[in-house]
């Protein structure tokens, strides 16, 4: 990543009051094009209320975000994926009844504006279901493609809601704590399918499990108490002493 890199996101100073709380306050973050960008922090510091900011699920007190030049700050959030900002949800979004071919072929059918039709011309589905095979592929869920979906597995859920964010051909893809609640393997196999995307999608990835945002990361941004004290590559991250005072104390401290 070099420092000329060209700038996707950038948020200005965003403050969001809860009443008397202030759940961010002045944060400011640049995602460079290119990059997987981590956000981290203690349970409390922000990071939700941020993403959701940035993804437009609430909006700020005050501030300002701007995506590929363009003030979205007020920008609601359909419009913002049609820019293609989009942000995969913690909870599941999948149609369980349906494959899992049949969930990526209707993102695919989304992406092209397309609306559910009882005829469409034979070849422009076969590209549809070409393309969300394609995905399939992408996020490691090619054996499977046929099966139900609400039968897969945790693991295999959270791959599928990848699968439907990269079928939008995503800008800026905000991933929300995507190993939340995985076992061991299944973590290994979306960081590996992270890992893929590296360098193809930006990315701005809030995450509790520190090993896989260190290896993962370009670039990482700690909040603390709703404020960006740092940015920097990992080891800068890993070295700074308010970084490892509010965060990776309870981690490192010890070793
Ligand atoms: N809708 C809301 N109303 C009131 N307070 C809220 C609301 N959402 C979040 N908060 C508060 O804002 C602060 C920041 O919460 P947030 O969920 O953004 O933190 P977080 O860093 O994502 O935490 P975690 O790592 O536990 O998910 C917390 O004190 C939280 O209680």
């Amino acid at each position: 990543m070099t420092p000329a890199a060209a700038e996707i996101l950038r948020a200005d100073r965003l403050v969001k009051r809860f009443g008397g709380l202030v759940a961010t306050d002045q944060a400011s973050l640049t995602i460079r094009a290119g990059e997987l960008h981590a956000l981290i922090g203690p349970n409390g510091a922000g990071k939700t209320t941020l993403i959701q900011q940035l993804s437009g699920a609430l909006a700020p007190t005050a501030g300002t975000i701007h995506f590929d030049g363009s003030d979205i700050t007020t920008l609601p959030i359909h419009a913002r994926v049609r820019r293609g900002l989009v942000r995969s949800y913690q909870i599941t979004s999948v149609f369980r009844r349906l494959s899992v071919l049949d969930n990526l072929a209707l993102a695919v059918q989304a992406r092209d504006g397309g609306s559910l039709r009882f005829w469409r011309p034979a070849r422009a589905e076969r590209e549809r279901y070409d393309a969300a095979a394609a995905v399939a592929g992408r996020v490691g869920l090619a054996a499977c493609q046929d099966r139900i979906a609400g039968a897969l597995s945790h693991g295999e859920q959270r791959q599928l809601e990848i699968g439907l964010v990269l079928a939008l051909r995503p800008r800026l893809l905000l991933l929300d704590e995507p190993l939340a609640g995985m076992g061991a393997e299944e973590s290994e196999r979306m960081v590996a399918l992270l890992q893929g995307l590296r360098g193809e999608h930006t990315m701005l990835l809030v995450e509790h499990d520190m090993d896989a945002v260190f290896r993962l990361a370009d670039r990482i941004s700690a909040l603390v108490s709703g404020k960006v004290i740092a940015t920097g590559a990992p080891d800068e991250i890993q070295a700074h002493p308010g970084v490892r005072r509010a965060y990776l104390g309870d981690e490192q401290g010890g070793s």
